[in-house]
């Protein structure tokens, strides 16, 4: 089934004449508006991590860095607690978004490695 375009939700009441409907339509327009600034902003981190990834497969370095990301999740989590979000959640997410990228430095490493070859 293809998504709904629509902040609307399926029912015959209009957000017009409905005060709880109007409210929700707000709600989901700054939702709306903060996922696409989450998206803005993760499009600009892999930026800096893909132009990591070519420094670290020219100066062959390895893809991962264990001590860096036991000091991101430190700093995560305790902005997390300052912010009141759940710190076992911002590590989840920030431990997501750490394994792609090292995925695509291994990606960027293997490439190197092949191109060198010939
Ligand atoms: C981006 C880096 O490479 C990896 C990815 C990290 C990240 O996405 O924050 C952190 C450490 C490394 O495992 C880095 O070393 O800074």
């Amino acid at each position: 089934m293809s998504p709904d375009p629509s902040n609307t939700p399926h029912t015959s009441k209009s957000a017009a004449s409905d005060p709880a409907l109007a409210e929700l339509e707000r709600l989901r327009a700054s939702i709306d508006n903060i996922d696409a600034a989450l998206i803005h902003m993760l499009a600009e981190r892999f930026r800096c991590t893909q132009e990591v990834g070519k420094l670290k497969a020219r100066a062959h370095l390895p893809p991962a860095d264990p001590s860096r990301e036991t000091r991101q999740i430190e700093r995560l989590r305790q902005l997390a607690r300052d912010a009141h979000l759940d710190p076992d959640f911002a590590e989840k997410f920030l431990a997501f978004v750490i394994r792609e990228v090292i995925r695509h430095h291994e990606a960027i490493a293997a490439d190197a490695r092949r191109t060198s070859k010939g």
